[in-house]
């Protein structure tokens, strides 16, 4: 499975481009803002219905127009996204619409290592939160609809609980339905996770071991208020404190992965080396358990990566797409001597845009 071409319309800065793809390393050079970035975006919003850069899709529309359309070829399957300014985005497999979009993902997954990458260390659960919820919905039909329903009953018991304080009445058993439903939902997301972290955690360690040459014992630890047997009750119980807060104070909506490195948290104690290792064995994992379960190599984005790594973790990249561990790869760089330069030797195709 690889992305053979790609036609962009009003996407970004792309009016209206063709590309096509070797099977193996692509490597998209130009200057600074001439679309790099955008054209990885594509073949990101190609594979999960959304931008890794912008939450809302009318973003992705060139400026002063009202429409945009990413189609991409995959051997002989035709996928389409069209975006409305102002509309709903729709996606199309062989011109037939989707009628959910999670009925896409994970169908041509993407693993993505870009230079902000190290927010998930610096930033609050949220944002760990998404990655792995990422990795799970592109290898599980299953946990996307889970997770898909728990959100939309949050959404439902938050608006009840803010109506409750705005009319200052209460409705015991009409909270208790979204209650429910959350318990359900959120108990299996939560065994789900915790099976997830399980299988996880040897991959990602084998690859901070190999980054690292071992220098330091690394943990994930999977933090969730489910894992008390009481959690149920607790839930109930917390009623008041949700009636206050006017939102749901408790739930798999709170769960945190936490990074430890030699048993303190990377966040607080990890050097800009260690942390960027520490992100690059996540995606590295990442490959590795969308490749075991889905049975291909899924396609790996890297963005900007020969600006953040130091030379020895960029030799063993090199080394690595030298040996064909990854399949299809896009590769980002603005400056094409220096691409060439490390990349000497090693069958890569070149698209110079801008
Ligand atoms: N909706 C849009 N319509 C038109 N142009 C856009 C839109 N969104 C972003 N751009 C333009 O895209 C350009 C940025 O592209 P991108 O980030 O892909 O560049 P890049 O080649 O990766 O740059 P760098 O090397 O600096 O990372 C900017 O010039 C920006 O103005």
């Amino acid at each position: 499975m690889y992305l053979q071409k790609l036609q962009l319309s009003n996407f970004r800065n792309y009016e209206n481009q063709f590309y096509e793809f070797s099977e193996g390393l692509n490597c998209i050079v130009g200057k600074n803002g001439s679309g790099k970035t955008n054209l990885l975006d594509a073949v990101y919003f190609l594979s999960l219905c959304k931008s890794s850069i912008h939450s809302q899709d009318a973003l992705s529309i060139k400026f002063d127009e009202d429409f945009a359309q990413i189609e991409g070829r995959f051997g002989e399957e035709l996928i389409t996204c069209s975006m409305q300014r102002g509309g709903k985005k729709s996606f199309f497999y062989d011109k037939v619409p989707y009628e959910k979009l999670s009925e896409h993902i994970g169908k041509y997954p993407v693993v993505l290592i870009a230079p902000d990458d190290t927010d998930l260390i610096r930033d609050g659960s949220e944002t760990r939160r998404k990655l792995f919820d990422g990795i799970l919905s592109q290898i599980d039909a299953e946990y996307l609809k889970l997770y898909l329903s728990y959100n939309k009953s949050l959404d439902q018991r938050n608006s009840l609980l803010k109506q409750f304080a705005e009319h200052n009445y209460f409705d015991e058993d009409l909270v208790r339905i979204y209650s429910d439903q959350l318990l359900a939902t959120g108990k299996k997301i939560f065994e789900l996770r915790n099976n997830f972290v399980t299988q996880f955690l040897p991959l990602f360690k084998k690859h901070y071991d190999e980054l690292s040459d071992n220098r330091e014992m690394v943990e994930i630890n999977y933090n969730s208020e489910w894992a008390d047997e009481n959690f149920e009750e607790i839930f109930l119980k917390s009623i008041g404190n949700d009636l206050a807060a006017q939102r749901t104070t408790k739930g798999i909506h709170k769960d945190d992965y936490e990074f430890w490195m030699e048993g303190k948290p990377v966040k607080k104690f990890g050097s800009q080396g260690q942390r960027k290792a520490f992100i690059m064995a996540i995606r590295m994992a990442q490959f590795d358990i969308l490749t075991q379960i889905k049975g291909f190599k899924p396609i790996l984005l890297l963005d900007d990566i020969f600006d953040k790594l130091d030379e020895k973790r960029i030799k063993k990249l090199v080394e690595m797409i030298d040996s064909k561990v990854f399949g299809q790869v896009f590769l980002t760089d603005a400056r094409p001597k220096r691409t060439k330069e490390l990349l000497k030797g090693i069958d890569v195709r070149f698209l110079e845009i801008g």
